[in-house]
């Protein structure tokens, strides 16, 4: 499998070693506009595959686009982070034509990509790319929901006191600050729900807690969070690797699925080596289902500043 990383940055660097690391990939190409970085973090990286124990080979690039030809897979992560203070959606002006570009110069070299869309305001930039590329739907996926449901399980288990790996939880809807549904009322512990160990009054509190997640980390960080984030990529880019069939929120573009249409908002996907398998519409109560409504409205409200 070859799989294309654009943006050599925090998130892009990280994705790129945890997929090495995973050593599903036969070939990553690191793509930036910075001379000579991408080529640097793809050498750096490569001289950790005798201590990491990988085989795939990394090699970087100054936006030579003909270096990606024949990806399988490509994730975009170019553009800019936002600083303390700053929502996701201010980044709209800079990213949008950035992500355009981007994704036009890759199908060019890789007519049956699958795209992983990362930066953001990133639904928008999902959406975005639909239009750009007008890629079947199934083969753009917007990732957002496994990282900000690996926060949520880290705030449940941080709760409950218990491993992370006892947990069973997942995020929908829109990837920022307040549109982001936790789904508390299904969020599982060894198949117990949680609300038999939690307070009302703790599982809200763990709810706003994995909606600013980002928010938190951009704080203490001075920019967003990179780790999670690439490693949240690496596990999208492996499920498509191996045909495993994983369910994820992500990203997709719905034509009717959850009641809303020309819109990309993250929803249970099943993922295989077509990129989104399925879209599965799960059954939601009274309560999660507005807040989806509420979290599509603020999603195309920023759809409309493209
Ligand atoms: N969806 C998510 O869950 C999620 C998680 C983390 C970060 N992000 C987003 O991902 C993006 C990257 O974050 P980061 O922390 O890696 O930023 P960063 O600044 O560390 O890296 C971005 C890289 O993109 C490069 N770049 C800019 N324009 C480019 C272009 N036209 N072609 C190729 N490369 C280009 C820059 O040179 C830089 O190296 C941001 O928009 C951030 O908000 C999204
Ligand atoms: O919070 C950010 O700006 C980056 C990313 O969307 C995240 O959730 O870490």
């Amino acid at each position: 499998m070859k799989v294309t990383v654009v943006g050599a940055g925090a998130v892009g660097a990280s994705c790129a070693e945890y997929i090495a690391i995973k050593d599903f990939a036969d070939e990553i190409v690191i793509v930036d506009i910075k001379e000579g970085f991408a080529e640097g973090k793809a050498m750096d990286l490569m001289q950790t595959a005798s201590l990491n124990g990988f085989d795939s080979t990394i090699t970087g690039t100054t936006n030579d686009y003909s270096k990606t030809a024949g990806s399988d897979v490509a994730v975009i992560t170019s553009g800019i982070p936002r600083k303390p203070g700053m929502t996701r959606e201010e980044l709209i002006g800079i990213n949008a034509g950035i992500v355009k570009t981007v994704s036009e110069n890759l199908i060019k070299y890789s007519p049956n990509v699958i795209l992983i869309v990362v930066s953001n305001p990133m639904d928008t930039m999902a959406y975005l790319a639909h239009k750009a590329t007008g890629l079947p739907k199934n083969r753009i996926i917007g990732m957002g929901g496994a990282l900000d449901s690996a926060r949520f399980k880290y705030r449940l288990a941080e709760a409950l006191d218990c491993p992370q790996s006892d947990i069973s939880a997942m995020v929908i809807g829109g990837h920022s600050d307040t549109g982001m549904v936790p789904l508390i009322e299904k969020a599982v512990r060894n198949s117990v729900p949680v609300s038999e160990f939690l307070s009302a009054e703790k599982m809200a509190e763990v709810v706003e807690a994995t909606k600013v997640g980002g928010a938190t980390l951009t704080k203490l960080l001075g920019t967003s969070a990179w780790y999670a984030p690439g490693a949240a990529v690496s596990e999208l880019v492996r499920a498509i690797a191996l045909d495993s069939k994983k369910m994820f929120p992500c990203s997709a573009l719905l034509e009717g699925e959850y009641g809303l249409s020309d819109i990309s908002l993250g929803v249970p996907c099943v993922l295989g080596k077509n990129g989104i398998e399925k879209i599965v519409e799960i059954e939601l109560s009274a309560a999660e289902k507005a807040k989806m409504m509420e979290s599509a409205e603020g999603v195309k409200a920023v759809n409309a500043l493209l």
